[in-house]
């Protein structure tokens, strides 16, 4: 019988192990032999019935032969239970034939008893020893009361020789049988003890389940873990603790696992209150005679292994600082929501989102600062869409919003609005202090844009980046011409970079006069591409295209530094020339232009600052007028001066005139081109004229195409001009010989007076 684990103590094995009673057992066996053999021979038994003696006969040579067979099949103990159980009942067979119960044969009982608990089971032995003195008993009285009246010869061996033969055989063997059980018992006792305290002290819960289903033991942790002493669980039912369901649970596991389970559950720890995850080790128990026995089971809190488990799972699929999902995660709801969408029919908007200028926010406000806004807008996101749909963090400043379910295109500007109006919301950063963020969101949709989740995420990310180009705080559909277009844009911005390091850009220059003076005040420096297969280009044939890209920056940069060599060359020929360069509003927002100009100024001492001369469109300057200005600020600190490109097409208001500290305006072309005729024009002009004496800054018309247009803006206070009628753009060394040669057309000196 199983039992777990106070039945530990009673093993039930024999004292020998199995080589041991191998050899006895055959010693025996041999040894029997040969006294079947003489036994055969003498007389010994001769007065006993003729059928007992044969069967006494026959059973001495029989039973060693049936052991020794069974000991070579390796049945030590089946064996065992023939010889000795065999010798037992000859023994007592014989025993009438020598005098009763006085016998020699009967003698022997008391070594076989012996060696039964030796050689095959305790318990055997004890049933032998049992059965023996009923048998030695029966014996005696049938002596008594004559009813076997069997009376042989004396044997010729001495009985009393015999006797104490075998009395001091036995006394020996029983010594060392009681020296043997006794280590054996202490060996017990103190395995017991020990396992007693490793199952009280260890943090393992045991318990063992009758085949009732009543708890028959139960370890302390066991007992503690249900708010319980072992005292109160053990002879009680199961389902008394853990309610029915709970009672089934082990026996339906270890059915399904075919005596064993090993599986885990949900508990409530009653002593703590808390909610735990067990893993419990299920074992059937049986009886010897296989009777189902109930089952054991040893039990683990194994809560913070599934906790760190699930904790490595979510870092897996999500980001540490939002706790959105990460992109792994992103790319499965996206083909769950691709499925899900093909099933109902419905469009899946993938909405890919990159925040504006968030580097220039982290490098004004701090990274920790940064990574609140982030978080904050993530809350925001989440709060805009319905629990089925996701929104993602793939790093940085970008984020994906999937919003599933959609039945027609027409909702998808709706739900995008959403996502910017939220983002748009002022976002606490310190107490009193608000940052506005916004965010360029390019959005494709399934199963139009693409049924592959990678297909869609690149199209929606084209798409984000269509918007920043378009102006940023905005958002675009992605669609395939605007996938060409990307494409035709990353082309022409790489044979940029390429022609760029193959040094096939040049500046141009043209003039900038002051008619009333008759003077040449400086030049703009003007890009062109010596581009080997297509000769010349002019700049609207290669900016517009890299309007956003880095590249962009990278060739505002070149411009910088080749017309800070040039205005240092000019100087060495003698001309102190001024010289002004377009900059790119993308490139102005660089979050470290100050410092790329600060670094260019450096790399050409002898270039004083002051001759050198940023235009910004007053469109792009318009877009963010406090930036714009912040910007100026701190570039006009290291010297360098800022004009207003095509001044009177951006809108700009008074305000935010005032705030820009840019020195100059230049006047579009578009109004200068028909003061002559076109009264509206030159009313804008004047206006232009005004507002730059009034705010006290320069003003310069460009676009001037002939020497008439000359007379007209001088009368109106503007004194500065350039343009083809005055002179085409021209390379860097026909800039000298053009001044040497340059005089003002008489017509503009008349007008002046
Ligand atoms: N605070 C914070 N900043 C991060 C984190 N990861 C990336 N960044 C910063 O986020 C900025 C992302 O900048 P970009 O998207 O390249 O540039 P941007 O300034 O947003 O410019 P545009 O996208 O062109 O508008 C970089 O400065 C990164 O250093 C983060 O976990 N926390």
């Amino acid at each position: 019988m199983k039992r777990f684990p106070a039945d530990a103590r009673q093993t039930g094995k024999p004292l020998f192990d199995s080589g041991t009673s191998r050899k006895l057992l055959r010693f025996m066996s041999i040894t029997l032999l040969c006294i079947g053999g003489v036994s055969a021979m003498t007389t010994l038994l001769g007065s006993l019935p003729t059928t007992i003696r044969w069967l006494v006969h026959g059973g001495i040579i029989a039973l060693p032969l049936l052991s020794l067979a069974l000991l070579e099949q390796q049945r030590i103990r089946a064996a065992g239970h023939v010889l000795l159980w065999g010798c037992w009942i000859l023994a007592l067979l014989s025993a009438p034939s020598t005098s009763g119960n006085r016998s020699i044969g009967v003698t022997i009982i008391p070594v076989l008893i012996v060696l039964m608990g030796w050689l095959v089971a305790p318990r055997q032995a004890i049933i032998m020893a049992g059965t023996s003195i009923i048998a030695l008993l029966g014996i005696s009285l049938s002596e008594h009361y004559a009813w076997i009246a069997l009376e042989g010869p004396i044997p010729p061996l001495s009985r009393w020789t015999i006797l104490t033969g075998m009395i001091l055989v036995t006394t020996l063997l029983t010594a060392l049988s009681y020296r043997l059980y006794a280590t054996r018992f202490a060996e017990q006792q103190h395995l017991a003890a020990t396992l007693e305290l490793v199952t009280e002290r260890s943090p393992i819960m045991l318990a063992s389940v009758d085949e009732k289903d009543r708890y028959r033991y139960v370890n302390r942790n066991y007992a503690a873990f249900h708010g319980k002493m072992p005292t109160d669980l053990i002879g009680t039912p199961v389902s008394l603790h853990l309610g029915p369901g709970g009672a089934q649970a082990p026996i339906l596991a270890i059915e399904k696992g075919n005596g064993s389970a090993r599986y885990r559950q949900l508990r409530q720890n009653v002593q703590t209150g808390t909610e735990c995850w067990l893993e419990i080790d299920a074992q059937r128990a049986t009886r010897e005679d296989g009777i189902y026995d109930g089952y054991y089971a040893i039990l683990r809190d194994i809560t913070d292994e599934v906790r760190s488990a699930e904790q490595i799972q979510f870092m897996a699929y999500h980001d540490s600082l939002t706790s959105l999902p990460n992109r792994t995660l992103l790319a499965d709801r996206l083909r769950q929501a691709i499925v899900r969408g093909e099933r109902e029919d419905s469009l899946i908007a993938v909405c890919y989102l990159d925040l504006d200028g968030f580097k220039l926010l982290n490098d004004t406000w701090g990274h920790s600062t940064g990574d609140m806004v982030l978080i904050q807008l993530a809350a925001r996101l989440q709060e805009c869409v319905r629990g089925t749909d996701t929104v993602a963090r793939l790093g940085g400043d970008e984020f994906v919003v999937l919003i599933g379910g959609i039945q027609n295109r027409q909702e998808i500007p709706v739900a995008v609005g959403r996502l910017i109006t939220a983002i748009s919301r002022p976002i606490s950063i310190h107490a009193g202090t608000e940052v506005g963020v916004s965010a360029s969101i390019g959005v494709a949709v399934s199963p139009h844009d693409g049924e592959d989740p990678d297909v869609l995420l690149r199209h929606a990310d084209q798409a984000m980046l269509m918007a920043k180009q378009s102006g940023r705080n905005r958002f675009a559909l992605f669609d395939t011409e605007l996938e060409q277009r990307m494409r035709t844009l990353h082309q022409i911005a790489a044979s940029v970079e390429k022609g760029l390091a193959d040094g096939e850009f040049r500046l141009f220059y043209q003039p900038k006069v002051n008619m009333r003076l008759g003077t040449v005040i400086g030049a703009e420096a003007l890009i062109r591409w010596q581009h080997p297969e297509e000769g010349l280009l002019l700049p609207a044939s290669f900016l517009p295209y890299i309007e956003g890209n880095p590249m962009a920056s990278r060739l505002g940069q070149w411009v910088l530094g080749e017309a800070l060599s040039q205005i240092r060359q000019w100087a060495t020929q003698g001309l102190q020339l001024s010289v002004s360069v377009n900059i790119s509003s993308h490139h102005l927002q660089d979050a470290d232009f100050t410092e790329q100009l600060a670094n260019l100024l450096d790399a050409h001492p002898d270039v004083p600052a002051e001759r050198l001369e940023i235009e910004i469109l007053e469109t792009s300057a318009m877009e963010d007028v406090e930036k714009t200005a912040r910007i100026i600020r701190a570039s006009s600190v290291l010297g360098v001066s800022f004009a207003l490109d095509d001044f009177g097409t951006g809108n700009a208001s008074l305000t935010d005139f005032r705030r820009l500290p840019a020195q100059t305006l230049k006047i579009d072309k578009s109004f200068v081109r028909d003061i002559l005729e076109d009264p509206e024009d030159l009313a804008i002009v004047k206006s232009i004229v005004a507002l730059a004496n009034s705010f006290e800054r320069q003003v310069i018309a460009e676009g001037l195409e002939s020497i008439a247009h000359g007379a007209p803006l001088l009368g109106l206070g503007c004194d500065c001009a350039q343009g083809y009628g005055i002179a085409h753009p021209m390379p860097a060394d026909a800039i000298p010989p053009w001044i040497a040669n340059w005089t003002a057309p008489a017509e503009w000196l008349q007008a002046s007076r």
